[in-house]
């Protein structure tokens, strides 16, 4: 049983996390920490090293330099940790010729904290046939297994990669919701890789952007959304704007230019003709995706239309 109370410690971090396949750096210097409790979108394109990290963060990889810690233990050299966070692989090995009664008994032979009554009720709750074999679920209830499997294991931490990919997006809202429902109850640490940053905007609160192996961005989702803003403004004037703010990404084209922006706790004062709105979450994680070096050396990047 865990005896820190949730947010005293992060529920992992990692600290200058190398990992190399061959002689190619998939993380490099790669250093982030996140609290406890938080729902946690790790985004970024592909290659950029989500999978890695993952596996890095659950064990299955061990990092060729620096550290990475589940609830201050370190994941290389301490067992107990593992038994305290699950994982939900990509493909989402589950046994096609098993029915779902039997993945669940499976489930709780392997696991020393599973909780039968949960993942029964949590199945039945969604509405999937305890006698089904695992192959005959549709893809939004493999998902559904898969997650309920790992969430029977009661960890403190649950990871995720790319849950929703290959669900049709009425599967995806219900794998959501049915997920941040169940996670609500019990504050477990959700930390799930995607693509597609739109389906995670209503249901995490931290973000993480990975992107060519490092962390480019890791905050409090409202945090970050407040103090990113996008300028629309004569193109003759933006090089005089962009030089007095620190600019994420921009792009000028022959009368207009917009930047995206990151400014302190206020907004920006600016000239009449420019305007200024709050920046959406999507365009914020594609403006330092566009610009890999703004995280690490916030300077002035407008670039042409
Ligand atoms: N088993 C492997 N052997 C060699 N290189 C690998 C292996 N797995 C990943 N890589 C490389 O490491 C880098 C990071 O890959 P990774 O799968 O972690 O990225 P990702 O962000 O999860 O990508 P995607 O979104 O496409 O799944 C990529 O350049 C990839 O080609």
């Amino acid at each position: 049983m865990t005896t820190e109370k949730p947010a005293e410690r992060p529920a992992f971090e990692t600290t200058g996390l190398g990992v190399r396949y061959r002689r190619n750096w998939a993380l490099r210097d790669c250093t982030v920490s996140v609290p406890a409790g938080r729902v946690v979108a790790l985004v970024g394109p592909n290659g950029a090293g989500k999978t890695t990290l993952l596996h890095t963060l659950v064990g299955l990889l061990r990092p060729d330099a620096g550290v990475a810690r589940l609830f201050g233990g370190d994941v290389a050299s301490d067992e107990n940790m593992l038994a305290r966070m699950a994982f939900v692989a990509q493909d989402k090995p589950l046994y096609d010729y098993f029915t779902v009664a039997e993945m669940l008994r499976f489930g709780r032979e392997l696991n020393p904290r599973w909780d039968g009554d949960f993942a029964r009720a949590r199945v039945n709750g969604l509405g999937i046939p305890l006698s089904r074999k695992v192959g005959k679920l549709s893809g939004g209830q493999r998902a559904q297994v898969a997650i309920t499997m790992a969430l029977a294991k009661r960890p403190d931490l649950l990871v995720l990669d790319e849950p929703l990919a290959s669900l049709d997006p009425l599967a995806r809202d219900d794998v959501m919701r049915a997920l941040m429902g169940t996670v609500a109850e019990t504050g477990t640490t959700v930390l799930m890789s995607s693509h597609v940053v739109s389906d995670l905007v209503d249901t995490c609160d931290w973000l993480v952007v990975l992107n060519g192996g490092q962390v480019q961005v890791s905050g409090d989702i409202d945090e970050l959304l407040a103090c990113h803003r996008v300028l629309s403004g004569p193109a003759g004037l933006a090089e005089g704007v962009a030089g007095r703010l620190s600019v994420v990404t921009g792009t000028r084209g022959e009368r207009q230019a917009t930047l995206l922006i990151r400014n302190g706790t206020e907004p920006p004062v600016l000239d009449p003709q420019w305007t200024q709105r709050p920046a959406g979450l999507e365009e914020m994680v594609l403006a330092y995706l566009r610009s890999p070096e703004s995280a690490s050396l916030p300077r002035p990047a407008v670039v042409p239309a």
